[in-house]
């Protein structure tokens, strides 16, 4: 049978026949807490359970990893129930669930609205909506010396604003409005929706990729409360889409009649064109509206919160870091400029080391869930041994295998980022040679953003962002670990690895930390 032939590859043992590890994966008390120990037990790839008793392969392996993401192409799709699941919270078919070539297309049509080039001229709104932050904080947050600020919180709500400006050109006020209903909804979603489901519930939404797409369709409209949740946030998300369109439509047609490039012009103009390779109905319009202000708003504020997080552990890098920052502060001025150039960012080598180290310390996508369309044969590069001794340099599968890609696991080898792989260490990206990796990432050679024709469309809006936003926060204020209180902050999978603090789960999904503004 088709999964007979993964028996000899060694791997640890399986909890459940009914669930394999999938039930354990999402019961993890700390991100990675299963990969990290797998790796060191029996080496890059290893065998788990799937559901009913089923193989899965699971690897961190660079070769296995470039050719399941980048030299496959289409072959190893998401899961289906995982596709469908971003459905559901992109409200519509949208970019993150399209497979095939309908995903090609929506790529196609929305690439042009990521160029280096379109990106670039984001950097000072960036900028504005840092300051922004910064204002905030000065005037009304850090009223008191030494005040715990969750500023992931400030962070959604920043980056929330920067998407709903930099795509949408609209104007959602989270930072400036306590009450944001969309915001609120957003900031809870994922513990709400995702964090550990019940077994049975986790049973049956995996069961979803066994079903035809019809089935599918009715179930994810089932009342059960995770989906109750997910939907709700898409119905304020509709009324806010509605209302952009209404205002901003007409414009943006005009717009992209004039060759503009920014996202709505984009979306708009495919909206409205007659040649089918070049268009998106409205369902999808409206769907990749909501795609992107999902992926991207928090995954980039938890990214930042993580590395302040990291930087309160590490003072003398953070005093190293605002030391750099200042300094080309001086040479912006003795330029006459007052904001900093894309150059100015891209030259703080200390920041940009920073922003590489926690993407690869925290990643907050920790596994992708993909199986194979054909039979094929993985390559590995480092190979593993058998049940029976023998070595094992590639993996032959069978159309439909499971696969699951681990990658926090691949961000921790040795073999790639050098000694010590389980400390936060920026200064180890000095040390590191691109040119002798295999080619993987989007950036810097971390699987952290994907890879290949599903890697993440976002990834360079998110490096610029992180860049203005750190710059500015680090600048003006110094992170430490809270005075108050202890807070032990523990990494959930809840799809997305979120940040709570253990005991205080009643708190949700904070980063606490310590802010003082710097002289
Ligand atoms: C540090 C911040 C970010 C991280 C770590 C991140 C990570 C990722 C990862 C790992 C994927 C692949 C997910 C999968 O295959 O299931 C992805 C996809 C995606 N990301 Fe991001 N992302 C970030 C920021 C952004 C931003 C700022 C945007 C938009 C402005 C964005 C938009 C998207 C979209 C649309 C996809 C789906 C792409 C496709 O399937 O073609 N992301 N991201």
């Amino acid at each position: 049978s088709r999964y007979r032939s993964l028996k000899h590859i060694r791997g640890p043992p399986v909890p459940s026949w009914v669930f394999g590890h999938e039930y354990m994966l999402t019961r993890q008390q700390e991100a990675g807490e299963f990969d990290f120990p797998c790796v060191k037990e029996y080496g890059l790839t290893w065998r788990i359970g799937g559901l009913l008793g089923g193989d899965q392969i699971m690897t961190a392996d660079p070769k296995a990893l470039q050719h399941i993401l980048h030299k496959s192409g289409y072959n190893y799709p998401k899961r289906r129930d995982v596709s469908k699941m971003s459905e559901v919270f992109s409200g519509g078919p949208g970019i993150t669930s399209a497979i095939g070539e309908v995903h090609q297309r929506q790529r196609k049509i929305m690439n042009p609205a990521f160029s280096a080039t379109q990106l670039r001229r984001f950097l000072p709104l960036f900028q504005e909506t840092g300051l922004k932050l910064c204002e905030k904080w000065e005037k009304e947050v850090i009223t008191v010396p030494n005040k715990t600020v969750y500023v992931n919180k400030w962070l959604a709500r920043t980056t929330l604003d920067i998407i709903g400006a930099a795509a949408f050109d609209y104007s959602y006020g989270a930072l400036d409005e306590k009450e944001n209903a969309l915001s609120k909804s957003y900031s809870t979603l994922f513990l709400d929706s995702t964090l550990y489901q019940s077994k049975l519930k986790l049973f049956y939404r995996i069961m979803w990729h066994y079903l035809p797409d019809w089935v599918i369709n009715i179930l994810m409209n089932a009342p059960t409360r995770e989906l109750k949740r997910v939907r709700s946030t898409s119905r304020l998300f509709r009324e806010v889409a509605g209302n952009l369109l209404r205002e901003k439509g007409s414009e943006a047609k005009e717009k992209a009649e004039e060759g503009y490039k920014d996202v709505l012009s984009i979306l708009v103009r495919a909206n409205a064109s007659e040649e089918p390779r070049s268009r998106l109905s409205d369902k999808e319009m409206k769907a990749q509206m909501q795609t992107l202000t999902l992926a991207g708003h928090e995954t980039t504020a938890s990214s930042v919160s993580w590395m302040l997080l990291e930087l309160a552990r590490h003072p003398e890098y953070q005093a190293r870091l605002r030391a750099e920052i200042r300094a080309r502060r001086e040479v912006m001025r003795a330029r006459g400029d007052i904001r900093f150039t894309v150059e100015d960012l891209d030259s703080l080598t200390l920041l940009n080391n920073a922003i590489k180290e926690t993407l690869r310390y925290h990643p907050i996508v920790l596994n992708l869930h993909r199986y194979a369309l054909k039979d094929d044969i993985i390559p590995l590069q480092e190979p593993i041994v058998s049940t029976t001794g023998e070595v094992v340099d590639a993996i032959p599968i069978k159309a439909g295998q499971w696969i699951k890609l681990s990658l926090c696991a691949y961000n921790r080898l040795p073999s790639v980022w050098g000694e010590n792989p389980d400390v936060w260490n920026p200064d180890r990206f000095f040390r590191i040679d691109p040119t002798k990796q295999t080619k993987l990432g989007v950036y810097a050679n971390l699987v952290s953003f994907s890879g290949g024709v599903r890697s993440c469309i976002g990834w360079r809006f998110a490096l610029i962002e992180m860049q203005a936003l750190a710059s500015e926060l680090l600048e003006k204020f110094e992170f430490s670990l809270p005075k108050d209180e202890v807070y032990d902050i523990q990494r959930l999978p809840a799809g997305m690895m979120i940040p709570l603090v253990r005991g205080k789960w009643h708190l949700g999904s904070v980063m606490p930390l310590c802010v003082t503004a710097v002289p």
